[in-house]
């Protein structure tokens, strides 16, 4: 019986994804033996039988099998079938490919189907289904989608990855992929955790995996997987610390969110800034995968404003960390990164005090161009003065991507050197300069994504109303993380979600009075219109005239609240706060090496998703 369109089925996952039962995996056989051998049999797997009798409304499950060509499977299934299946590559693994078939019957309604590419078929059910369904194009469909529908107001979360950018994907590899993805990173070229991993590597013939590394402890959970503090095994190395984050690629491709895993992993790969973190390795054990990146003791901000008197950072913190924040989010863009998933929590204070951005799962990859701006008229006021009172950074770019705003800046630099001879005052020299260089910015202000993608409060109005959002939304989060730091909560937070979203769209930024009467001090109370008028600049609704929106980093540098910060030093000035050294952990006794990886009994039990919870396999 089909359940009715519209009603709500209970959603009852498969209890566990199962590998392929006994002799499941058809090496080297062509399709044609494959689909022959699913006709004979009587037996669907995974619920396929109930998908079609109705009895799960919505399921999805995998094909697997060795065969790498999506297209070849698609033209075979529909020569079987008589129709063409919507499917989507989920990812490939241990040399198989795992696809996911969908079907919508007469009533729209979703049926997902199992198939697992085994002895047991539900080739005859997909026949049955394919009769009574109407297929859905493969461009309708993002196996990312997801359905979540009261998610943890300060989750972030993502409602769709669907995106006119491109968003780089692919597969899990096996394997350690250090060598190729993780060596060029100049910044940190010379820290002795680089050095230890190098070791490493070279007494393993080039690969890292989990078997050299030690866990110490656990130091969070997310969405994704567990993040687990660790040590590379060797005694010499007792001194580096790493943070690993491991997911379950099949608990993910599950919950349809491997591509989530993927981006993330593809994003660290390619970053090499001060405030960003370093990928060391990245590789497979069975079903997990592996990150190995820099380990930040000092926790988050979010954590560390709970520290401070009245919860709140003072201006110069915040002036501070912001600082840094604006330094990493402009290195983001220029890689064609929007971040979308600015908040404190995601701002971890590393072991020097200076910050570092996480968590790049919710983030958009995608083409960035430059651009060459030529003014002919001058700027607003406020950005003018600001100009003319900082010395841009002058230091030249030290990767590819990195091209415009350092190169202008240190043209900038001379040109305002050449000037300074002549006539030392800032006078309107920044006035006129506006309107004689142009400006060459990098900003992926045409990246364009729908998705319903970050936490509550910090969604961006243009990101609510699915208009289209690209890089202005970290610009909106950056005024929202402001005002988190300055007043010690958000800006438009209401009662429940939903009335956070109204307030976005609707209400105008307000700044409570309590707390500008306690800050109302000389000096800190200037600051404070200062910091009032940058996140009135950044918290503007419409993305297009949001300070930011379209010439990126450059414009809110030069806000008045930085005057006197040097953008090229920033990482050498010292930090509002320094956490104390983490102590290694012993060195136990050795011990014969074990991968830490479930039991066959814990692999066996069903796997029981709860969407609140945190999975931990480990
Ligand atoms: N490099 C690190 N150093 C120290 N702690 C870390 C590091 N990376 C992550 N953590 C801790 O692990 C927690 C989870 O990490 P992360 O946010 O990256 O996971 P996630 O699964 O992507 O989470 P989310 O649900 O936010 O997407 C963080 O809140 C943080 O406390």
């Amino acid at each position: 019986m089909q359940h009715e369109a519209g009603g709500e089925v209970p959603f009852r996952p498969p209890r566990r994804l199962r590998r392929p039962a006994q002799g499941g995996v058809i090496h080297g056989a062509p399709l044609v033996c494959l689909t022959a051998q699913l006709l004979q049999s009587d037996r669907a797997l995974c619920g396929s039988k109930n998908a079609l009798t109705g009895a799960y409304g919505s399921y999805q499950s995998f094909a697997c099998c060795n065969i790498t060509s999506k297209k070849r499977i698609a033209s075979r299934i529909k020569s079987s079938t008589n129709t063409s299946p919507w499917f989507k590559v989920l990812v490939t693994f241990n040399c198989k490919l795992y696809l996911s078939l969908s079907f919508f019957n007469t009533k729209a309604t979703y049926l997902h189907l199992a198939l697992h590419v085994t002895p047991s078929s539900c080739l005859r059910t997909l026949s049955q289904l394919a009769s009574m369904a109407a297929i859905k194009e493969e461009s309708d469909y993002d196996s990312s989608r997801s359905s979540l529908t009261a998610p943890d107001s300060r989750r972030s979360w993502i409602s769709d990855i669907g995106s006119s950018s491109s968003v780089s994907v692919c597969s899990f590899g096996g394997g350690d992929t250090l060598a190729s993805s993780c060596r060029y990173k100049p910044h940190k070229a010379n820290q002795a955790e680089w050095e230890a991993i190098r070791r490493v590597r070279a007494a393993a013939g080039g690969r890292v995996g989990l078997e050299h590394f030690r866990l110490v402890r656990r130091l969070g959970s997310g969405d994704l997987g567990n993040v687990y503090l660790c040590q590379l095994r060797e005694p010499w190395s007792t001194g580096c610390l790493y943070a690993m984050k491991v997911v379950d690629k099949e608990a993910l491709a599950f919950r349809k969110k491997l591509r989530r895993a993927e981006v993330e992993r593809d994003i660290l790969r390619t970053l090499d800034h001060p405030f960003l973190p370093t990928l060391y390795a990245d590789f497979e054990a069975s079903h997990y995968a592996c990150l190995v990146m820099e380990f930040c003791p000092g926790g988050d901000l979010h954590v560390a404003r709970q520290r401070q008197p009245g919860r709140r950072f003072s201006i110069s913190s915040t002036r501070f960390y912001v600082a840094e924040t604006v330094l990493a989010l402009e290195y983001l863009h220029m890689m064609g990164v929007v971040y979308r998933d600015l908040k404190p929590e995601n701002v971890l204070v590393r072991g020097d005090g200076h910050i570092m951005l996480s968590d790049f799962d919710l983030s958009l990859k995608c083409d960035v161009v430059a651009k060459l701006l030529r003014h002919s008229k001058p700027a607003p006021a406020p950005l003018a003065a600001a100009s003319s009172s900082h010395v841009p950074s002058c230091v030249p770019p030290t990767i590819q991507p990195v091209l415009s705003c350092l190169f202008n800046g240190m043209n900038k630099c001379h040109a305002k050197e050449g000037r300074r001879g002549a006539n030392d005052g800032d006078g309107d020299e920044s006035e006129q300069e506006t309107e004689t260089e142009p400006e060459v910015v990098v900003e992926p202000v045409a990246a364009r994504s729908k998705s319903f993608v970050g936490t509550h409060e910090y969604l961006a109005p243009e990101v609510i109303s699915g208009q289209g959002h690209g890089s202005a939304v970290d610009w909106w989060t950056l005024g929202v993380f402001m005002y988190e730091m300055v007043y010690g909560q958000t800006p438009f937070k209401g009662e429940s979600n939903e009335k956070t979203l109204v307030n976005i769209i609707k209400q105008p930024v307000s700044f409570p009075r309590i707390a500008a009467a306690a800050a109302a001090s000389g000096r800190e109370w200037d600051e404070l219109q200062r910091a009032q008028d940058l996140m009135s600049q950044l918290l503007v609704k419409n993305p297009k005239k949001r300070l930011g929106s379209s010439m990126g980093s450059a414009e809110v540098k030069k806000h008045p609240f930085f005057k006197g910060v040097n953008w090229a030093l920033v990482r050498s000035v010292r930090p509002p706060e320094v956490p104390p050294k983490p102590r290694p952990a012993p060195t136990p006794a050795p011990a014969p090496k074990k991968v830490m990886m479930m039991s066959k009994k814990e692999r066996q039990e069903p796997y029981n998703y709860r969407p609140d919870e945190h999975f931990e396999y480990f």
